[in-house]
Formats: C-alpha cells, structure tokens, sequence
C-alpha cells in the first residue's frame, strides 16, 4: 500500500484474528515442489533483552508532543471523518493501555493531524523528525555521529568503535545533495532537479507499491545541485583479519541444499563444480575461502562459478540467502588473478575491471565488505560508493586505486559524469537484485550506464546478472544487456520462497495490527526481528510506538539520513535493537545474522517483494519464521500468488486464503497452477512458443537459437 493509499483510507470494521502459535522449527524436505525437469544440486554432495530500553522518550518529538495512539493510518480515518477528538478513545483502537495523558496529549502534536491534510509538508515534517534522532536515541545518531555507531564495522556483530575518516576538503565542491527522495524518489529527483533533502516531490501520477518502492529503494543519491551538501563519510570498516573473515554459521538446513533441483538452459553450458577443489582457484582466495568458513558449495555456486570462468554471461535465480555473492565474486576474483592483475596505482581516473550495482546503499555497502574479504592479501583493490555518503569522500577513495567498485547506480553516474572512473577496462559487469536494476525504477540508468563513452559493448565484457526473482517481462528486458548465448541458472523454483522459513499468514484487520504485532513481539522476547511496513512515515510511527510500548526498536527508511540508517543497522546487527522496522528499502540482499523473524505489518504489493522480505530469514541453511498480516480490505490481490509461494515452499496455506484467492480469480484458479504470478523458467523459451519442459531428463535444457534471440535486441 502506498502512502496516498492510506492516505485515504476510510474506516474499517474490527477484524478478529488469532494469536499465531509459535510451532518448533520443521522443515518439509521431499518433492520442491518444482514441475520442470531439474537435477539436484549434486548427486554426491550438494552440492539484550535486558538492554532494551525506550528510546522514544529521548527524542524531542515525544518530548510534551506525543503521537497519539494512532498509526497514519488511523490518522486519516479520524481526518476522513471529521473526529477531532483526543487520540485513544475510539474503540476500534482504544483500550489498548495507551489512553494515558501522554497519548491523549497526541492530537495537539499536529504531526499526524497534518500528515494527513498535506503529504509534502507532513513528509518534510516527519524528516524533520528523523533529523533530530526521533524515536531512536536522538542523542546518538545526530550527536556522537560515527564513533558510536555500529554502522558498517558492525557487519556480523557490533565490533563498533572504530574511527571516522577525516573530512578533507579536496572534494567538497563536488558534493551531491542529501535526498529523501519522495514517492518517486530520488531517481526522479535527479531528473526533475528537485526533491532534496527538505523537499518533496509531488505524489501524483503514481503511488502503487512498486512507485513507492524505488523511492525508498535509494533514497536519493545522484550529485546534483539542489539542496543541503551531504557531508556524512562513512566510517572506515575494521580493518583487522578477524573482523574481515568473521561469519555466523551455516544451519542445520545448509545440506539440504543439496536437494535442490536446477535447471540450466541456454548452449553449451559448462558442467556444475561440485568442490571448491574443482574450481581451481589460486591458494590466497583458497585461504580466504576457507577463513570465511566456507567448506561446500552452495547450489547456485557451483553452477554459475564454472559458468563464469568459462566467459559466458549469466543470469542466476536462487533463493535468498544461498550465496549469490560469492558465486559471482570468487570466480571473477579468480579470473582476475589469473590474468595477472596489477595494483592499482593512484590516478586521477581508475578504470576497474569490475563494476558491480545494486539498488541499495546498504546492499551495496555489503556486497563490498565481500569483496574486501575474498579479495584479501591479494593485489585487487575494491572500493565502494554509494549516494548519502560525501562525493568527495568517495572520490578520495576511488582515485587511490580501484578494480572492482561496488556502487549503486545514482553514485556510480555521478562519479563516471566527474570523470573520476572510466569504463574502458570494464570487463565484468554484473548487477546483483537484477530484476529490479532493469525495473522501471532503475532500468533507464542501467541504460545509460551501458551506452556511456567507453563502456565496452556487450560481446567485449562479460554480464552477470543475480536475484532470488526474474519476472518475465524483466527476463526480456535484460536480452539488451546479455550476450544472446547467455546461460540460464534456475536454481529451485524462479521467485519461489526460501523453504527454511516457515510462512504464517494472519488475517489481521488495519486496526488491530498493532495490537497483534506488540503481542507477537513480546511473544518472541528478543530475538532478532524485523517489521516491515509500506511507508516512511509508518515506519517511524511504528517503531515509535514500540519504544512506548518498551520494546526497543529503530528503524530504517528512504528519509533517514545516511548516518541514521547505518546507526539503526548497526544497532540491529548488534543486538542493541532487536526490532528493526523497515521499508522496503531493507527488503533485499541484506545479510544479517540471526534474524529469527520477519514480520509483515503490511503486505507489499508484490510477490516477488513479499519473497525478498521474508528472505532476511532463513539464510544459509537458518531456519526462520516469517508472520504476515493480510488485511482483507487491501491484500486480497495478494492472496493468489501468495498460495502459490506457499504451497510452492511446502508450507500450510490457510483455508481462508484459499477461499480468498479462489473467489478473487474465479474457479479456474488453482494454487498449484504456474498461472502467470512469477517466471517458470528461463523465459526464451516462452518467448519462442517452445515448451518450458525438456523432457529428456535433466541436464540443460535449449534455448533457441542465438540468432532468433536477436529480436531481442
Ligand atoms: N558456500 C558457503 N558456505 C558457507 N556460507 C556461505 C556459503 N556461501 C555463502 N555463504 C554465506 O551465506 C550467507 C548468505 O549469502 P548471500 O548474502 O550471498 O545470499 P544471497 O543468495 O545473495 O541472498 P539474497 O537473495 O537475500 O541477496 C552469507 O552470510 C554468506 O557469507
């Protein structure tokens, strides 16, 4: 639901649901459900609860001036029908413990009253909020800045601490704005010249959830000219072996991976691998494998590494969290050695060998932090940039020496358009969330990144592409960037969800779903949780409520600064938080260890989002639960392909999503059915009216022709 939707949403009834019982962990293994001709992975081997505290009483926000108890939601429906009353007493939300004089106190706030009558103003209020720390520890995020904050030191636990880089002026002239990027976010923004940081642009024409989605997918990072100079510089990552190498454990579920089906279409594909052994990879980037823990293969690895190391281009879908990233870094590190890489040297232009996108900073940020690792004691230098961060910052670090720059794509614009990378000596392209590079979001600047000045053509460099879903429109798009040859890796069911989360949907009416969610999260005690809601200004609502509530929460979303979002996941990975509620901006790719819970407060609009969300559990043979709530009044269009991914992973579907769905789509509906809810299979051969099925067993299955993929160019 995007914000105009609940913007204008009318009241509804009360809707009875039930508390969810925690079951103990299973894991149905047998048939995948899958329908097409597939081999397994391999046939011989696979292949402080006591800390939590309120925080919400620190911010300036709460302090006399306090919500209300109501989310923006119910915001609106008290505006829709003219109640002016104080907040709490109506009782499709009251006599939840909230209508002490605090809350009641809420409707003076103005906040939520105005966030109702105008978006833009109300949004630039709520950065407002969110500048001063709002509910999340105001006094750290603004205040002590870097030197406190997890942040990116922080990856696989809170070894926080280290220092901030000294700001040097060098660059400053080149600094790019700070945007929030409104509902069409940044990438529009830097179109229209407008949206910094304390404007917003306007909502109309759009609002679904996918529009809302790329806004808070990058929250602005292009360096034009309007609005304040970012001047937040990450902190430098630790630089000690221990901190570079550390891991949390595969689970108990990590050898099941072995019973994974794939399928590989496309020509000529080389065999899979079934050892590292085979890859035959040089002793340092053995090492560093064997420090990052990594003993076997995943499934999607031990396809696409020989796949890349023989030049082919690629496009790889395989359930989150089962090491897409090292499947496409090892083996591009490999070729890179073996080709006898030089250090790069300080210049004024780099030209990496390598450039990977993602759509997120925090993505992008990780993806990096791989790369350091697998690279580590050899002589290729990865750097990364992303937009919240100084221009200049970035550029200091890219002219001291670059092969592979990691970079979302706004950033990555920006530093090309500065003349500070050049594409010449590109010969690894590869865009990780691929399906959503090539969205509408993102697609125009991938684009244009593939037709600046000097980026080799698509037959001179080799393009990966990487994501737990393709959907077939997105598989099309992506011919213009592939080589025609390209291979195709299907690794279990294409945008079917990880089986090792166990999937609960729960009716939950809009007003009793932030009583459910307090009741679940005290239910769950503290592990590591995150909430996802379907806007910013939700999302700092929620979270502020249940830091009221006692339960210790922060938040990340498109309008908070850089520093902020890096603070709430450092204070997340660490533990200090235990409750993240996000936008989707924390939907994909992120990897955090022992996340035992996802929670959707709201549905996303889309199937795909709904596997990438419930994909932040359940990683790397984990098990993790992921509860949804599905309100009938708006997520009824979600309950077919929602059968679909849940009877796909094996999991309970509830009777009532299934009358849901049926009554939706009428009696030719089966959950069971492909229908057209997510790609099958490589689409070329949809495209060319052949069958998806090769019926001769496994093995890889055809594509057509290379020369009649050339219509798709
Ligand atoms: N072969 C392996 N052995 C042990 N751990 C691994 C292996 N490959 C990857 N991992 C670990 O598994 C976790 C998930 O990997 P990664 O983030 O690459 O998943 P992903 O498939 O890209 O997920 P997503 O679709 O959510 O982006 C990481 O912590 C990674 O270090």
């Amino acid at each position: 639901m995007g914000d105009e939707d609940w913007e204008a949403e009318i009241i509804k009834p009360h809707i009875s649901s039930y508390v969810p019982v925690f079951e103990k962990d299973r894991y149905s293994s047998g048939a995948n459900g899958d329908t097409f001709n597939r081999t397994p992975a391999s046939s011989s081997e696979m292949g402080d609860g006591s800390s939590r505290r309120d925080h919400f009483m620190r911010s300036g926000f709460a302090s006399g001036r306090s919500l209300g108890n109501r989310d923006p939601g119910e915001s609106n429906k008290r505006e829709n029908t003219s109640t002016v009353g104080g907040f709490g007493v109506e009782k499709s939300f009251g006599n939840r413990g909230f209508s002490n004089n605090k809350f009641e106190e809420g409707d003076s706030s103005g906040f939520w009253r105005e966030s109702s009558i105008d978006c833009e103003d109300n949004q630039t209020r709520n950065r407002g909020f969110s500048k001063r720390g709002g509910y999340q520890d105001g006094n750290d995020s603004e205040a002590l800045g870097s030197s406190r904050r997890g942040g990116r030191g922080s990856f696989r636990g809170c070894r926080g601490g280290f220092g901030r880089g000294s700001p040097n002026s060098d660059y400053e002239q080149d600094e790019g704005t700070q945007r929030s990027g409104g509902i069409f976010g940044s990438r529009r923004s830097a179109l229209s010249g407008a949206g910094n940081g304390d404007t917003f642009q306007s909502r109309s024409g759009g609002g679904s959830g996918r529009d809302s989605w790329k806004s808070e997918a990058e929250g602005g990072e292009s360096g034009d000219t309007q609005g304040p100079k970012v001047t937040y510089i990450p902190p430098p990552p630790p630089e000690d072996e221990d901190s570079i190498f550390a891991h949390y454990q595969t689970g108990i579920n990590f050898d099941k991976y072995d019973t994974i089906l794939v399928e590989v279409s496309g020509h000529d594909p080389p065999p899979a691998i079934l050892t590292f052994e085979e890859a035959n990879l040089c002793q340092t980037l053995n090492n560093n494998i064997a420090k990052a823990g990594y003993t076997k293969l995943t499934p999607v690895q031990k396809y696409s590494i020989p796949i890349i190391q023989a030049g082919r281009d690629l496009m790889a879908c395989a359930q989150t969290g089962s090491g897409k990233t090292a499947a496409f870094l090892l083996p591009i590190l490999a070729h890179m050695m073996r080709d006898g890489i030089t250090a790069s040297r300080f210049k004024e232009l780099q030209e990496p060998e390598c450039i990977i996108v993602a759509p997120t900073r925090e993505l992008i940020n990780q993806i990096y932090l791989e790369a350091r690792k697998f690279s580590f004691g050899t002589c290729v230098r990865a750097v990364v940039t992303y937009g919240g961060t100084q221009l200049g910052h970035s550029i200091r670090q890219i002219v001291q020496g670059c092969n592979i720059l990691c970079a979302t794509p706004g950033r990555l614009m920006d530093v090309i358009g500065k003349e500070k990378i050049g594409l010449r000596q590109v010969k690894y392209l590869v865009l990780d969330e691929a399906d959503r590079m090539l969205d509408m979001g993102f697609g125009p600047e991938m684009k244009k990144l593939i037709s600046c000045p000097g980026m080799p053509s698509k037959e001179q460099r080799q393009t990966l592409m990487f994501s737990a879903t393709f959907p077939e429109e997105i598989q099309r798009l992506a011919g213009e960037f592939l080589k025609s040859n390209y291979l195709f890796v299907a690794v279990g069911q294409v945008g079917g969800a990880c089986r090792d989360v166990q999937q609960t949907i729960l009716q939950v009416g809009q007003y009793s779903k932030r009583e459910k969610l307090v009741e679940i999260l005290r239910n769950i005690g503290d592990e590591r949780t995150m909430v996802f809601v379907e806007t910013k200004k939700k999302a700092d609502f929620i979270a502020t409520f249940l830091c009221q509530e006692k339960i210790s929460t922060t938040s990340i979303h498109g309008d908070r600064e850089q520093r902020e979002r890096e603070q709430a996941l450092g204070d997340f990975r660490c533990g200090k938080c235990p409750v993240l509620v996000a936008t989707s901006v924390a939907a994909r790719g992120l990897d955090i260890e022992n996340v035992q819970h996802v929670i959707n407060f709201d549905l996303p609009s889309t199937i795909d989002e709904y596997v990438h969300r419930i994909g932040r559990t359940g990683r790397c043979g984990n098990t993790g639960r992921a509860i949804s709530f599905f309100d009938l009044e708006s997520d009824s269009q979600l309950a077919q392909p929602l059968v679909k991914v849940l009877s796909d992973a094996q999991q309970d579907v509830p009777a009532w999503l299934e009358e849901i769905a049926f009554s939706t789509y009428g009696p030719g509906f089966s959950g069971n059915a492909r229908g057209n809810v997510f790609a099958s299979v490589d689409t070329r051969k949809n495209y060319h009216g052949k069958s998806s099925l090769n019926t001769a067993g496994f093995s890889s299955t055809q594509a057509p022709n290379p020369v009649d993929d050339e219509s798709w160019d």
